[in-house]
């Protein structure tokens, strides 16, 4: 028996709207802007959507099934809480978290400035190195409703690996 890694991509994908009077977090970072995003948490979506990758990538279902929007336990949730949980959950099912890359397409703000302090608290909640954490931002030259500044949405992709035992040749 030889121990070879069984290699998992996930991909997330989320959207949240934006709302006055609501704080803008995106990786954990506080950004400053006249308006934040509407959810029942604290509406990291970027967060969400790196939650969403790692659980796809561990066929785990998604953030929905492990933190039900209608539990009132969530609502304004730190959602760099719910992706140490994602992580920890993942772990528990034997996968090592290798790899994650993101991308947030938002209009308004600039993201750029806030990109490393993103990657470090993503890196910390994940328990991976802030080289395996890779966050880009783009507008979307004004088209759709990032482009209107009505939302902002993120994507992401994870790569899981899983030791497992297979009969030598
Ligand atoms: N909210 C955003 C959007 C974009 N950026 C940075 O600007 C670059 C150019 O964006 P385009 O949509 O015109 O391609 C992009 O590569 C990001 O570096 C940003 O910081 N915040
Ligand atoms: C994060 C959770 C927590 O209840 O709520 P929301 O902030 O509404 O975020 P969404 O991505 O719409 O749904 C996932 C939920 O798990």
């Amino acid at each position: 028996m030889t121990n070879v890694s069984q290699m998992r991509v996930g991909l997330g994908y989320d959207v949240h709207a934006f709302a006055e009077g609501r704080k803008l977090i995106l990786g954990g970072v506080e950004i400053p802007h006249h308006k934040g995003l509407l959810g029942h948490s604290d509406a990291d979506v970027l967060a969400h959507a790196i939650s969403d990758a790692i659980l796809g990538a561990a066929r785990a279902g998604d953030i929905g099934k492990l933190f039900p929007d209608t539990d009132p336990a969530y609502a304004g949730a730190d959602s760099l809480k719910l992706l140490a949980e994602v992580a920890a959950h993942v772990r528990g099912l034997g996968f090592e978290i290798v790899d994650v890359d993101s991308v947030i397409a938002a209009q308004a703000p600039k993201l750029s400035p806030h990109r490393d302090a993103m990657r470090e608290n993503l890196a910390r909640a994940i328990g991976v190195s802030v080289d395996a954490v890779g966050v880009k931002a783009t507008t979307t030259e004004r088209l759709g409703f990032e482009g209107r500044e009505e939302g902002i949405s993120a994507q992401a992709v994870c790569l899981l690996a899983k030791k497992c035992s297979e009969p030598a040749e």
